[in-house]
C-alpha cells in the first residue's frame, strides 16, 4: 500500500519553479532516498509533504489524506526533521522532548515510557538532563531525530539527517535509520550518496526541480552503468551534469 502519493507536484516562487511535475509514491515500510544537488528542490518537496508549504499545482497524500486539504490528519502521522532542527537551546533534552510530546498529544500516562523509548533509540539516555545548547552538533542532531520519532508516527521525513556530523556519528545515525525501516515509511533527503546505498532500496534523483531518475538502486545501476561496478555516485553525476 502506498503511504505517500505525490502527483504532478509543482512549486513556483514568483517566476521560477523550485519543483516541477514530481510524481512518485512510497509504499508502507519502505525507505526512499531523495537525492539532488544543492538547490534541486528537496527541502521544498519535504515542506509541502509535511504541510508547511502549499504546492502551486499537483497533489500530495500521506496515509490517504491530502496534505493541503487535511493538514492536521497529515501532521498527526508524520515525524519531520527539518534541515535545521527546531530546538530550544536553553531547555534540557528531557524538558524539550517532553514539550514536543505534549504538543503531539502523547498521553500523559505513557509519556515517560515514550521519552525513554526515543532516548534509547537515539542514544540520548545518558544526557537527558543536559542543556541543549551545550551539546555537540551530533547530539543536537540526535535530539532533532528523537523529536521526530516521538509518538511513533507511521511516516518519517528526514531532511539531511547526517549533515554536519563526523563519520562515526554518521554511521550511528545511519544504523538508527536502517532500524526504522519496516516499522515506518521514510523519505530520507541527502546529498551524501553512500548514505543512500546503505539505507535505501529505492532512490529518486531530482535536478533543477525535475525528476531525472526514480528506481530501485540495483536497477538504476544496471540501466546507467556500463561497467558492472558503476557506483550511484557516477550515475548521480551523469544525471545532474547540466
Ligand atoms: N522562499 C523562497 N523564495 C524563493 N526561492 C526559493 C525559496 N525557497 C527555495 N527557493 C529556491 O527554490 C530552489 C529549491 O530550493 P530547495 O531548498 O528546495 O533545494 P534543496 O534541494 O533542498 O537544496 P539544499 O540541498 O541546498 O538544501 C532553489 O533554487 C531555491 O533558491
Amino acid at each position: 500500500m502506498a503511504m505517500i502519493e505525490v502527483q504532478n507536484l509543482t512549486k513556483r516562487y514568483r517566476d521560477r519553479s523550485a519543483i516541477e511535475g514530481l510524481t512518485f509514491s512510497v509504499n508502507e515500510g519502505e525507505i526512499l532516498g531523495f537525492l539532488g544537488p544543492n538547490g534541486a528542490g528537496k527541502s521544498t518537496t519535504m515542506k509541502i509533504l509535511t504541510g508547511f508549504l502549499p504546492p502551486s499545482m499537483g497533489t500530495a497524500k500521506v496515509a490517504g489524506f491530502d496534505v493541503f486539504e487535511q493538514p492536521l490528519e497529515v501532521k498527526r502521522r508524520i515525524g519531520y526533521l527539518p534541515e535545521t532542527p527546531p530546538l530550544y537551546p536553553e531547555m534540557t533534552v528531557r524538558g524539550y522532548l517532553k514539550f514536543v510530546a505534549e504538543l503531539k498529544k502523547v498521553p500523559g500516562r505513557g509519556l515517560k515510557a515514550e521519552l525513554d523509548r526515543v532516548a534509547g533509540l537515539t542514544g540520548l539516555s545518558d544526557i537527558m538532563d543536559r542543556v541543549i545548547q551545550n551539546l555537540s552538533k551530533g547530539y543536537k542532531q540526535r535530539v532533532g531525530i528523537a523529536q521526530a520519532l516521538l509518538g511513533s508516527p507511521p511516516v518519517l521525513i528526514l531532511d539531511e539527517p547526517t549533515e554536519g556530523l563526523d563519520p562515526s556519528q554518521r554511521a550511528d545515525v545511519r544504523s538508527l535509520i536502517k532500524g526504522l525501516a519496516g516499522k515506518h515509511t521514510l523519505i530520507l533527503s541527502t546529498h551524501i550518496l553512500p548514505e543512500v546505498t546503505m539505507t535505501c532500496e529505492k532512490v529518486l534523483i531530482i535536478h533543477q526541480g525535475k525528476m531525472v531518475a526514480y528506481d530501485e538502486i540495483q536497477k538504476l545501476v544496471s540501466v546507467h552503468g556500463q561497467a558492472a561496478n558503476v557506483s550511484l555516485e557516477e550515475i548521480f553525476i551523469k544525471l545532474t551534469a547540466a
